[in-house]
């Protein structure tokens, strides 16, 4: 079981098929969205438990829990086959992220939130060295963790020879690529975003089919790897947009 913390992650967490088991709910938290997640809750018969503040903060994980956290269903993770077979489903041109070692769970959930809004297919990230699907996960991602799908690899490299072979080209993110909004990013598209600490990895960043750079002019060398896997993907949904 998982827990789903905070308001906005349970009420999608509810939104969805997901099997929650109970809701936990701060005897003193009454106000606003509170009283629609234990309508909810109701209706769909789940069970609600009012416990004392403390008692919440305890059991957080997030340490953000706003007066609520549903005990759920483990995250079910996808494999590549399953990856790859939703935007043909969809009829779409197949748009993917591939994580190498992102480690800060913000930056996961900040990303899957982002994902979602630009109507990614899913996520690749891998099974080592990498932050997965936690509690502050699904806080950070605002509940659009219930959305996205995201898929757990062995090994980096070799899921990016899957896609090439389905036709996907591999867009690497790096300070010494092309200006990301002169390329071409329309079409099949697995964006690759480099380590917090080290960046894309040499074996990762040799499978890739180009290299983007998001232009800076100040002094800082980087942006955070949440922050510019947001702008190249808004880049991506924009053409993706105009060229439809
Ligand atoms: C914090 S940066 C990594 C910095 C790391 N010290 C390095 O040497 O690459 C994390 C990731 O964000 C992306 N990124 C950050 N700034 C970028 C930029 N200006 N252009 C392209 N990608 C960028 C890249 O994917 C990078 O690997």
């Amino acid at each position: 079981m998982i827990k789903i913390e905070g308001r906005n992650p349970v009420i999608e967490a509810l939104k969805s098929d997901r099997y929650i088991e109970k809701i936990m709910v701060s005897t003193s938290a009454k106000e606003g969205s509170i009283n629609k997640i234990v309508k909810m809750a109701k209706e769909k018969g789940i069970v609600v438990q009012y416990v004392d503040k403390v008692k919440l903060n305890e059991i957080s994980q997030s340490h953000s829990h706003q007066g609520v956290i549903a005990i759920a269903s483990d995250y079910k993770y996808f494999d590549i086959d399953e990856l790859l077979q939703i935007p043909k489903e969809k009829n779409e041109d197949p748009f993917f992220i591939i994580l190498d070692e992102i480690t800060d769970p913000h930056n996961l959930g900040s990303i899957i939130r982002t994902a979602d809004a630009v109507g990614a297919h899913g996520i690749i990230i891998p099974k080592r060295r990498s932050a997965t699907i936690t509690p502050t996960v699904i806080k950070s991602s605002a509940g659009a963790a219930e959305y996205v799908p995201i898929c757990k690899v062995t090994n980096i490299v070799n899921a990016i020879k899957k896609l090439k072979e389905n036709g996907v080209w591999i867009v690497g993110t790096d300070m010494d690529g092309d200006i990301h909004y002169e390329k071409d990013l329309t079409g099949a598209v697995g964006l690759v975003i480099g380590s917090e600490g080290f960046g894309i990895s040499r074996l990762v960043k040799e499978n890739c089919d180009f290299i983007v750079k998001i232009p800076m002019v100040g002094n800082v060398s980087s942006l955070n790897a949440s922050v510019a896997c947001s702008i190249v993907l808004y880049e991506i949904f924009r053409q993706r947009e105009k060229s439809r």
